[in-house]
This record gives structure tokens, sequence and C-alpha cells, in this order.
């Protein structure tokens, strides 16, 4: 039998409100490019990923909208407007019916192979449990799953992780540093760029790397 796909749930905030903790971090480039890679390499990687059937982008911002679709995500609008968690609920709520997955858009190193492992390993745990994988700093999240006929009933937000194991949810446990690296500041763009970032945001670091003084 094949494996179930996925349905995965991508909420991307107005490019110029989005990241604000990231902005200034490449001296040069415009915030909302740095915002757009992001999302863009993020994205790019969750379709490549062999176990997601569908990504469903949820924004109200007309570039991510366009690119979204130009890769091949559905894109939905952000509704009602109430912040993450309701893009999250909206987002989950047009999948078809089966393994839905809700994944924050500001993870530019990930690797298709990663996801891959971590949503298997949610499809092997016990049926009915959420999962979800903390982030790298351990406080929040990035990844949160759910299967057939689970709400996903997100609580991302400051201290998601310890608010989605209070939720019942239980924590994902493998080696996914791609997966985990999100980059909210300067020094996580950083260490992303350590672990390989996607072309997009690639492009602009090297575009936004102070030159090196002469001599
Ligand atoms: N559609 C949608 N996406 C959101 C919303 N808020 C956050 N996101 C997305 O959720 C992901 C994780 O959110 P944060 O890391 O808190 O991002 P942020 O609010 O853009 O960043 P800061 O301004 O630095 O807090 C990012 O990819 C955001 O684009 C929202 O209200 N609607
Ligand atoms: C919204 C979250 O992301 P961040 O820590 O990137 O703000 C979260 O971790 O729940």
């Amino acid at each position: 039998m094949s494996q179930p796909r996925w349905a995965v749930v991508v909420p991307v905030k107005r490019l110029a409100v989005a990241k604000s903790r990231l902005r200034g971090a490449l001296p040069g480039v415009p915030h909302e490019e740095l915002a757009l890679a992001l999302a863009a390499d993020t994205l790019r990687a969750v379709l490549a990923c062999p176990a997601v059937a569908e990504a469903l982008v949820v924004t109200d911002d007309d570039r991510v909208a366009a690119a979204a679709r130009a890769a091949g995500a559905r894109v939905l609008p952000d509704e009602p407007d109430a912040g993450l968690n309701a893009a999250f609920r909206h987002g989950a709520a047009g999948a078809a019916a089966g393994w839905v997955a809700g994944i924050t858009a500001d993870v530019p190193a990930l690797r298709p192979a990663e996801l891959a492992g971590a949503l298997l390993a949610a499809q092997n745990g016990r049926p009915g449990v959420r999962r979800f994988l903390p982030d790298a700093p351990g406080g929040g999240t990035v990844l949160l799953t759910a299967g057939p006929g689970v709400p996903l009933d997100p609580r991302f937000g400051v201290g998601s992780a310890v608010a989605h194991a209070a939720s019942g949810a239980l924590p994902l446990d493998g080696d996914w540093p791609s997966l985990r690296r999100d980059v909210d500041t300067a020094a996580d763009l950083a260490a992303a760029a350590r672990l390989g970032l996607g072309p997009r945001t690639a492009a602009l670091v090297a575009a936004g790397r102070p030159a090196r003084a002469a001599g």
C-alpha cells in the first residue's frame, strides 16, 4: 500500500509587516525581498517533498500569492485575518480530508527529505494524536501535524512548544536540523546559512554581504 500523502498549510503574513525582527539583517536588501525569499524557499522544499500532495498557502499578499501559484501551491485568502492560528485553521479547513500539517514559512534551509522524515514519523505514531516539532531554540514550533479526522488545533505563538504539549500534542523526535531552523533574527539567518539556504535566500545573502575592506 502506498504511504498516505499530506496537505501542508503554509501561512504567510503580508510582506510589509512580516518578519519584523529580521528588518535590516541584510544591508542593502529590501526587507520585503528577504521576507518573500524565506517563504519561497520554504514552499519550494515543501512542494519538493515526496510525502506532500498539496501545499495551501494562506496569504493576503499579492506577491506571495503569485509566487506560490507559480510554484504549484493553492492559495487561500488570509481569512478571517485574525492572526497565525486562524490562518492555519483556515488552511486546514480548505485541505482535502486526510493527513494535514502546518509549517511556518520561515525555514529557508529546509531539505525535503527531512520534512518527509518528520511526516513519516508523525504517521507512525499513535493514531488520533497530534504531533509537533519544536524549533531549534526549543520554545517555538515549526511543524504541527494531525491525522485524518483530527482537528489541527494550532497553538502557535510565543511559547508554542509548551502550548502544543499542553493541548495534548506529542513532540516529534528526530534529527531534522534544517526543519527546526526557523529564521526570526539575523543570528538565525546566519545559522540557517551554515546549514545551506534555499536558492532565493542564498542569493539575497550573497547580495547583502558587506563588502570586505580592501587589503
Ligand atoms: N497568513 C498569516 N501568516 C502569518 C501571520 N502571522 C504570522 N504568519 C506567518 O507565520 C510564520 C511564523 O510567524 P513569525 O515568526 O511570528 O513571523 P512574523 O510575525 O512575520 O515575524 P515577527 O514580526 O518578527 O514576529 C511566518 O512565516 C509568518 O509569515 C498571520 O497573521 N497570517
Ligand atoms: C509563531 C512561532 O514562531 P516564531 O517563534 O518564529 O515567532 C512559534 O514558534 O509558534
